[in-house]
C-alpha cells in the first residue's frame, strides 16, 4: 500500500478540523445570506406598508389639490422610522407635495411603476411608490340616474403617485455587524475546535509515538524496555500497560534463558576440562598445563617435576566389592592426593587408576620428597568398604622439567618410563628418569610390595 507523508497526528487533526470547518463555512453563508435576505424583505415591507397607508390618504388632498394637506400627511410619513424622504405626484407627474431631499422621478418612470415596487435610484436609498387612486364617492353616484351596483369601482382611476424613500444604511450596518459577528463567532469556534483537536490529537499520538519507539528499541536488541504509562485513553492505556508487560515478560525470559545457556555453557566448559567421578582436571587440561610448565621453564627457569602415580592392584577391589567401591577408592585416593599436594601444583586424572602431578617451582630433591611422601600416604590408607579393608599403593614415575626439553612429550615418555619400571621393579615405589641411574642410586625409595586385600 503506498504511504502517506502526513503522521498520524497531522491525520487526526485532518479529521477532527476539516469537518468543523466545512461546516462553520455553509452554516455561515446560510445564516448571513438568510440574515441579508430577512433584512432586504423587512425594509421592502416597511417601504410598501408606509406608501400602502399613505397612498388613499392622499386621495382627498390630490383632488382638492390642498397641499397644504399634502405636506402635513408627508410630515406624519417622514415620522416613521428609516423614511427619509417623501413626494406626492398629481397624475400627470408633477410634483405636489415634497419632504426630504427626495429624487424627483420623471412622470414617465411614474407611470411605468405599479403598486408597491420598489427601486433603489440613490446610494444608500431604497425608493417605494405608489399609485393614488380615485375610486369616485358612491353616495353621490347613487344620486346619479342610472346608477347600478359595482359601477364606481369601475370607475376608480390613477389620479396621482405617492413617492418614499427609506434610508437603507441602518440596515446595511446592521448586516455587516451579523456578517462580523458571524465570523467572529466562526473563528472563535473554530480556534476553539483547534485547541481541542490538537490536545485530542497529541493524547493519542504521543503515546503511538511512545509505543512505536519502544517496538524499534526490542527490534534492535534492547528488551530491558519500558515506557511511561501516560495514556488517557482506556485503549491506549491498556496497550501501553501490555507492552510493558509483553517487554517484561520477553525480557524476563531472555534473562533466564541467557542464564541457564550461561550454565550449560559453563558446565559444558567444566565437564570438557574435568573428569566426571573425581572432579580433578582431566588429560586435555594436564596437556596444557604441562606445556605451560615446559614453557614457563624455560623461559623463567621455574623448574618442577612431572609425577605419574599409577595405582597398585587396584583391579583387586573392583573384582571384589565392584565398580562401586572402586569408584569410591578413586575418589578417595584423588582427595587424599588433593590434600598433600601445595597450592601451585597441578594433579589431573588422566586415565583409569592414573594421575599425573605437575610440580611446580621446586627443585628435584623437593620434589622427590613430595613424590615420596606422597606414595608413603596412599600405601598407608586404609579402604574400608562393607567391613571389608583394602590397602593399596602407587608406582610413581617421576621426570624433571628444568629447561631441557622443548617438547612436553619427551618429559610424558620420560615419566610414563619411570613409571613403568617403578612397576616393573615391584611397585609401591618412586622411579625417576633417567633410569638406570636414579634406580641403582636411591634403594632408599623402593618401598615394599602393593599390599593385597585384606
Ligand atoms: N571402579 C572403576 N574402575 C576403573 C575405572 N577406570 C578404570 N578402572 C579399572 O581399573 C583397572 C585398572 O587396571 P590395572 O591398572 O591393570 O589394574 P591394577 O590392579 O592396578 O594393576 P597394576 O597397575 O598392575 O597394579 C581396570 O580393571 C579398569 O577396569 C573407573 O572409573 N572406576
Amino acid at each position: 500500500m503506498k504511504r502517506s507523508g502526513l503522521t498520524l497526528h497531522n491525520r487526526l487533526l485532518l479529521v477532527a478540523l476539516l469537518p468543523a470547518a466545512l461546516l462553520a463555512t455553509l452554516v455561515t453563508t446560510l445564516v448571513l445570506y438568510r440574515g441579508a435576505e430577512t433584512l432586504d424583505r423587512t425594509l421592502h415591507e416597511r417601504g410598501n406598508a408606509i406608501v400602502s397607508f399613505l397612498a388613499p390618504a392622499a386621495e382627498y388632498g390630490v383632488i382638492s389639490g390642498n397641499r397644504a394637506t399634502l405636506q402635513s400627511l408627508l410630515q406624519a410619513a417622514m415620522a416613521q422610522r428609516e423614511v427619509s424622504a417623501a413626494a406626492v405626484y398629481d397624475d400627470r407627474g408633477t410634483l405636489l407635495a415634497s419632504r426630504g431631499r427626495i429624487g424627483v422621478l420623471e412622470p414617465e418612470a411614474l407611470r411605468k411603476i405599479q403598486e408597491g415596487a420598489t427601486s433603489h435610484f440613490a446610494p444608500d436609498t431604497l425608493a417605494v411608490v405608489a399609485p393614488i387612486t380615485s375610486g369616485g364617492i358612491a353616495i353621490d353616484d347613487e344620486l346619479v340616474d342610472g346608477w347600478q351596483p359595482g359601477a364606481s369601482q369601475q370607475r376608480a382611476s390613477t389620479i396621482g403617485w405617492v413617492h418614499v424613500e427609506l434610508d437603507t444604511r441602518p440596515s446595511s450596518r446592521e448586516k455587516a455587524f451579523i456578517i462580523w459577528t458571524s465570523f467572529a463567532i466562526v473563528a472563535v469556534g473554530l480556534l476553539l475546535t483547534a485547541v481541542i483537536a490538537v490536545r485530542l490529537a497529541r493524547s493519542v499520538s504521543r503515546p503511538v509515538a511512545r509505543l512505536v519507539r519502544g517496538v524499534g528499541q526490542m527490534a534492535n536488541g534492547a528488551l530491558d524496555v519500558a515506557i511511561p504509562e501516560h495514556a488517557t485513553s482506556q485503549e491506549l492505556s491498556a496497550l501501553e500497560r501490555g507492552f510493558n508487560t509483553m517487554a517484561h515478560a520477553i525480557s524476563e525470559n531472555h534473562r533466564t534463558l541467557q542464564l541457564r545457556i550461561d550454565d550449560a555453557t559453563a558446565l559444558l566448559a567444566y565437564q570438557a576440562q574435568h573428569d566426571p567421578l573425581t572432579g580433578l582436571p582431566n588429560r586435555r587440561v594436564f596437556e596444557q598445563k604441562l606445556d605451560e610448565c615446559v614453557v614457563a621453564s624455560r623461559r623463567a627457569g621455574d623448574h618442577g617435576a612431572l609425577c605419574f602415580i599409577d595405582l597398585d592392584r587396584f583391579k583387586i577391589v573392583n573384582d571384589t566389592c565392584g565398580h562401586a567401591a572402586g569408584d569410591d577408592l578413586l575418589m578417595r585416593i584423588a582427595l587424599l592426593i588433593q590434600q598433600r599436594v601445595r597450592e601451585q601444583d597441578i594433579i589431573c586424572r588422566i586415565g583409569g587408576d592414573e594421575f599425573a602431578l605437575i610440580l611446580r617451582g621446586c627443585s628435584p630433591s623437593d620434589a622427590l620428597d613430595i613424590a615420596d611422601e606422597l606414595r608413603a600416604s596412599i600405601a598407608s590408607f586404609d579402604f574400608e568398604w562393607h567391613g571389608r579393608h583394602f590397602s593399596i599403593g602407587a608406582s610413581v614415575g617421576m621426570a624433571y622439567i628444568d629447561g631441557s626439553h622443548t617438547d612436553p612429550s619427551d618429559i610424558l615418555i620420560a615419566a610414563d618410563a619411570a613409571c613403568y619400571e617403578a612397576k616393573r621393579s615391584g611397585r609401591n615405589r618412586v622411579v625417576r628418569y633417567p633410569l638406570e641411574a636414579e634406580h641403582q642410586n636411591s634403594p632408599a625409595l623402593e618401598g615394599p610390595d602393593s599390599a593385597e586385600a585384606v
